[in-house]
């Protein structure tokens, strides 16, 4: 039998034939109770100034700032207190010469008064049963006082489109009276695990079996992208019950993550699936480790990820080549995962041909960023994932890494993304 032979394409290139399918995000409401954690659909206007009237940011007096001016420790200025009002009451009075509000933080400014005194450098006192105070230094026009506008102008654009809802964002849009709130409705991922060998994680391990893991894994991966996990099961390598379950499934998602059966064994099914349905192939091997077998295709398009079976190499691939799209229509305008540069802490002495992408730990110490392979560097390995916030690129050729050498790290936990990181 002669086994296909398949062409590597750059890693550029397989991320770019993934991006050139127009799914594009779409827009729901949901209550802003529901809001925290989405990605907001349209940028966030200021509906109104913030605060929208000039308040008192101190406990303590409203005055008019000319009638302090003559205020001095030699020759304190008294002024009758007309009024009493709290954050929430609005008073009725007109403030005149010599003349003061007690009021609280919050409060609108009186009619008639420019500045605030606060408590601490006042002195209150009563005089024929009417309350008065007396100040012993002067205050100019504005002092102390929270102006209109000062936090927001009505019209401003505040947050971008694209942006992750957080605790800021949920003030800020409680703040403007956005009860319903404009996100990116979460897009569905399918996902299939496909092994004769896998257990269900329940299952007591038996010789040759081994318990799915990477449906577990990816289901995360999904819901850290933004994504809303529709796990179709795991299935045998058979080819025939693959198939009607793969074609059934693209019924219900517009991208569809398998993991195995994707490379060239006789039982790696995927690529026989993709010609049966009739989809196109956008590639069938990236040159890069691990996760080389990648196998996109699109089908009326809908996207296809054939991912590894391989654990490390299926947890890579989603992250380069799923991720994007899927932030994409979270109406990210960087939806790749963030490229920076740190120092390699340890050798790295093995050299690969292909790109590598090596579950890393990126942290900053001496205030700056460093990085170290999180454990074993094979495709087939699990344990190098728990303590991998990065992956470090390495690219390929015939001499290793040495320590102290500056490499590319992309950040798996950060939120801000890249454009376009290769
Ligand atoms: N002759 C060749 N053999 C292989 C090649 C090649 O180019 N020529 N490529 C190797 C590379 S690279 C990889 S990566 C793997 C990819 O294999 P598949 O994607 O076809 O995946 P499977 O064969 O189904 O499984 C591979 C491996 O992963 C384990 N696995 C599968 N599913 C899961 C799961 N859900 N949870 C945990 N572990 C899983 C499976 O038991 C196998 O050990 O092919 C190489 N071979
Ligand atoms: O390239 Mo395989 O996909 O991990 O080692
Ligand atoms: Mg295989």
């Amino acid at each position: 039998m002669l086994l296909e032979r398949r062409k590597p394409i750059p890693i550029g290139e397989a991320v770019k034939r993934i991006m050139e399918n127009p799914l594009q995000g779409v827009t729901e409401y949901v209550s802003i109770n529901e809001s925290y954690g989405r990605y907001l659909s349209e940028d966030l206007i200021a509906t109104s100034d913030v605060p929208h009237f000039n308040r008192a940011p101190y406990d303590g007096f409203a005055v008019k700032s000319s009638d302090t001016s003559d205020a001095s420790p030699t020759n304190p200025v008294e002024f009758e207190v007309i009024d009493h009002i709290g954050a929430g009451m609005v008073s009725a009075k007109v403030v005149g010469h010599k003349q003061a509000v007690r009021i609280m933080t919050g409060a609108m400014m009186p009619v008639g008064t420019d500045a605030v005194v606060m408590f601490e450098v006042a002195k209150d006192y009563e005089k024929n049963g009417l309350p008065y105070m007396s100040i012993k230094r002067s205050f100019k026009k504005g002092d102390n006082v929270s102006f209109i506008g000062e936090d927001a102008k009505e019209g401003q654009i505040l947050v971008k489109k694209g942006s992750l809802i957080n605790p800021g964002i949920q003030a800020m849009l409680a703040t403007f009276g956005y009860q319903h709130v404009p996100v990116a409705k979460r897009p569905r991922v399918g996902l299939f695990a496909t092994g004769t060998e896998l257990l269900e994680v329940k299952e007591e391990l038996v010789p040759g079996k081994i318990r799915n893991s990477n449906s577990l894994m990816i289901a995360a991966q999904i819901e850290r992208a933004g994504g809303i996990v529709h796990y179709f099961g795991k299935l045998a390598d058979e080819f025939d019950p693959c198939y009607e379950a793969v074609k059934n499934a693209l019924n219900e998602v517009d991208l569809l993550i398998t993991t195995g059966g994707v490379s060239v064994g006789d039982f790696d099914y995927l690529p026989a699936i993709y010609e049966k349905l009739g989809a196109e192939v956008l590639f069938n091997k990236v040159s890069m480790r691990p996760g080389s077998v990648t196998t996109v295709a699109q089908y009326n398009e809908k996207i296809l990820f054939g991912l590894s079976g391989n654990p490390s190499a299926c947890y890579v691939g989603f992250e380069l080549f799923a991720r994007p799209i899927i932030r994409r229509q979270l109406f990210s305008k960087k939806p790749h995962l963030r490229k920076e540069k740190a120092q390699l802490v340890v050798d790295f002495p093995k050299a690969n041909p292909f790109t590598r992408f090596v579950r890393s730990e990126t942290f900053i110490a001496d205030g700056r960023l460093k990085v170290t392979p999180s454990g074993l560097d094979k495709s087939n390995i699990i344990m190098s994932l728990a303590g991998a916030n990065s992956l470090m690129i390495l690219p390929g050729g015939t001499r290793g890494f040495t320590a102290g050498c500056e490499v590319e790290v992309l950040l798996l936990e950060d939120q801000v993304g890249c454009e376009w990181p290769w």
